[in-house]
């Protein structure tokens, strides 16, 4: 198949990037964070995660981040939203679309949202119900899309039916993650050509994170099948509580470099990127794991 012409990133480093750090990050700085990305042309940007505070307390400023942020015209200020509290506090904070996260493993479920696959998908329901009631999108994740740090090996077909799930309760995407990185392209590819056997590949994305430096080549073997929605964090930020060791998101400056080279439109400008992924590392004190980011900042920025 040809690759799109065009490619639409969730920028996650406000919420999966930042999410799994130890120290806090206080809220101003995750709210110059957001409008740097903002201004480097990021139009779909993951801000906050209305979840338990016990649980990821990197998030607890979710209400000031929401409420603080400022807005610019085109762009989405997403939230991810595991209940009705949840969904409730950022509906009240003004949200402009949410996510429920699921999982496509039994034991990650439990780990993380406490409760099993078919549990997490009755509560998503009423979450989805609600959240279209008061006129918003939600997104749906799926974790372990590509291996379990718990159950190892995930069939394609297990994906593929909690994707359809999210997908028939009214998620107008579903996001398919690689939690711990250890997707390889042939893989990747067969775990999307059985989920897009049930759910339109329009209405899919890719969520890769790069534990085992295979990301690039999972995104570029699944954008050869058609996929156009790639989620990534600037500076490969991240890493999830709930999967030790997993480490971060595929940095957003890789993906817009490598799809510049395809000659495929992103909307970003890979240098104010480049210098965005810079500047938080430095003030969180983290190492810069873009390669592209790292290189253009050697080379002028
Ligand atoms: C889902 C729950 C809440 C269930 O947690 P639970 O303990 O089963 O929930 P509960 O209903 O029994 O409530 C327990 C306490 O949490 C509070 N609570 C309950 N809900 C909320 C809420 N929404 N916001 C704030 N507080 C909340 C609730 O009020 C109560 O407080 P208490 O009375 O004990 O003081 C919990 O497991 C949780 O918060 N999990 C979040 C885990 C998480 O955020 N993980 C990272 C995001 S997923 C991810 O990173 C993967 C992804 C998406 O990036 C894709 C990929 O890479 O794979």
């Amino acid at each position: 198949m040809a690759l799109p012409s065009s490619v639409r990133l969730v920028e996650v480093g406000p919420r999966d990037g930042l999410q799994n750090e130890q120290a806090f990050v206080p809220t101003h700085l995750k709210l110059a964070f957001i409008k740097r990305l903002v201004e480097a042309g990021c139009a779909n940007i993951e801000a906050a995660s209305f979840v338990s505070p016990r649980w990821v307390p990197q998030m607890a400023d979710h209400r000031e981040i929401m409420q603080g942020v400022e807005r610019r015209p085109g762009v989405v200020y997403s939230a991810l939203t595991p209940n009705l509290k949840g969904l409730e506090a950022a509906i009240e904070c003004d949200v402009d679309e949410v996510a429920v996260f699921g999982a496509a493993s039994e034991a990650f479920s439990h780990k993380n949202i406490n409760c099993s696959i078919a549990e997490s998908l009755e509560r998503f329901e009423q979450v989805v119900e609600h959240a279209r009631q008061a006129g918003l999108r939600v997104r749906g994740y799926i974790s372990c899309v590509l291996g379990c740090p718990y159950e190892g090996e995930i069939a394609p077909l297990q994906v593929a039916r909690v994707a359809k799930a999210l997908y028939q309760m009214g998620c107008y995407e579903v996001s398919l993650g690689d939690t711990i990185g250890t997707g390889t392209p042939s893989k990747a590819k067969h775990m999307l050509a059985a989920v897009a056997a049930q759910v339109p590949i329009n209405n899919l994305a890719a969520h890769c994170h790069d534990t085992y430096g295979q990301a690039l080549a999972n995104l570029y073997a699944m954008l050869e099948e058609g996929l156009s929605v790639i989620d990534s964090s600037v500076a490969g930020l991240g890493g999830c509580p709930y999967a030790k060791g997993a480490s971060g998101n595929v940095a957003s400056e890789d993906v817009v470099y490598m799809l510049e080279g395809l000659g495929i439109e992103s909307g970003i400008d890979l240098n104010a990127l480049a210098r965005t992924g810079d500047w938080i590392t430095k003030v969180i004190n983290v190492p810069n794991r873009s390669r592209a980011g790292s290189a253009l900042m050697v080379a002028g920025g």
